[in-house]
């Protein structure tokens, strides 16, 4: 088997560690960007920059040359969701035609409004049936460690699921399948937009309740602009839905909460990006997210709310004031009074 990871930030490290680490007769090879980082990992045997700390087997391999994914029958995308349509036309003249490709990135194109998948398949189109998505509550520092974590696979093909789940099914990596390409797609994306407003909230003073009214608000929000692009409901429940949004709106590694913790308390947008070369993927999912709700007539009020924050320079305060007080709705609008058993 020959396995490639393209992206030597954090989770493609923390993907081709566990690559190398379950198949050490095979070649897996990590692909960094920079010769720098790849010298550097190849003499220190760790990602210093974006995963220090945790050793990366001695069978891993690593290039900045794509000419490595050359036939390979695996390569999986973990660069940010910006660099993956360059990062995929790259690779047409390497793969071939049974070629899977997984994609780990949780964003949306800026411009287009594509999911990730479809970005990858317009790219490469005759692979488009064979795109797998790896998406779930996994920070990269824990993932690395071993800390029992799970995630969900989406493809087109029960095939492609599988294969992939048990490419990367270790035990302290527990994957499941799902057949919602989109839903699975549009849950790692979207709460990312959740974490950072969560973050605002804590940067604003605000406590647990606060963040917990954005949890559950900010899932119905994903949830009715998944249902309105033909996501199933049920997966926005599942690991790539208010799984990833707990992990992400809770844990300290996330980097969009803590962005949204520095924007709470005074710093813009441009400023918190600037200051780190880590990705901070709700920047763009925020305006990506809220010219999808605008095209398909979705209400996604907190989404609406960051945008402002984020593009519009609105004080973040004003922003929380104007979501408490707008019109009073249902909490869900299928259920209607007059209908329900009590
Ligand atoms: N860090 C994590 O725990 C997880 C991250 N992800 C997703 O994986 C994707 C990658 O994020 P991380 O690995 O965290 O990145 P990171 O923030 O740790 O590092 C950024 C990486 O992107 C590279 N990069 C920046 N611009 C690039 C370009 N134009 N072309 C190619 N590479 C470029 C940098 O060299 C660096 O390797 C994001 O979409 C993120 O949401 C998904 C699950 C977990
Ligand atoms: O997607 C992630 C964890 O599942 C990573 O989130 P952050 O990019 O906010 O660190």
């Amino acid at each position: 088997m020959k396995a490639v990871v393209i992206g030597a930030g954090s989770w493609g490290t923390a993907l081709a560690r566990m690559l190398a680490q379950k198949y050490p007769q095979d070649t897996v090879t990590l692909w960094a960007r920079r010769p720098e980082a790849v010298e550097s990992m190849t003499v220190n045997r760790q990602n210093d920059a974006y995963l220090p700390g945790v050793l990366l087997p001695e069978s891993l391999a690593f290039t900045y040359d794509l000419a490595v994914t050359r036939d390979a029958d695996v390569i999986v995308l973990a660069v940010p969701s910006h660099a993956v349509r360059q990062t995929a036309a790259a690779l047409a003249s390497y793969v071939s035609s049974d070629t899977i490709i997984v994609s780990a990135t949780k964003g949306l194109e800026q411009g287009s409004l594509k999911r990730m998948s479809q970005v990858i398949g317009e790219e490469l189109p005759s692979l488009a049936s064979q795109i797998a998505i790896l998406t779930g509550p996994n920070h990269a520092e824990e993932v690395s460690r071993e800390h029992p974590s799970a995630t969900v696979v989406a493809a087109p093909t029960k095939a492609v699921a599988e294969y992939v789940q048990d490419l990367f099914i270790l035990p302290y990596f527990r994957v499941y399948t799902n057949p919602d390409v989109i839903g699975v797609e549009l849950g790692g994306a979207l709460k990312n937009i959740i974490a950072l407003s969560a973050g605002i909230a804590t940067g604003l003073g605000f406590g647990d309740n606060t963040k917990a009214a954005l949890m559950t608000r900010g899932l119905a929000e994903i949830t009715r602009l998944g249902v309105a692009m033909n996501a199933n409901a049920l997966t926005f429940a599942g690991l790539s839905g208010i799984g990833d949004l707990v992990v992400t709106c809770t844990s300290s590694h996330s980097r969009n909460h803590r962005a949204g913790v520095q924007i709470g308390q005074g710093k813009t947008a441009s400023e918190v990006q600037a200051a780190t070369s880590m990705v901070i993927e709700s920047i763009r999912t925020t305006q990506a997210a809220y010219q999808l709700a605008q095209h398909h007539a979705v209400s996604m009020p907190i989404t609406t709310a960051a945008y402002q924050v984020l593009y519009e320079a609105k004080h973040p305060k004003e922003a929380v004031l104007e979501l408490m007080t707008r019109g009073r709705t249902h909490e869900v609008e299928e259920l209607a009074f007059g209908q329900t058993a009590w």
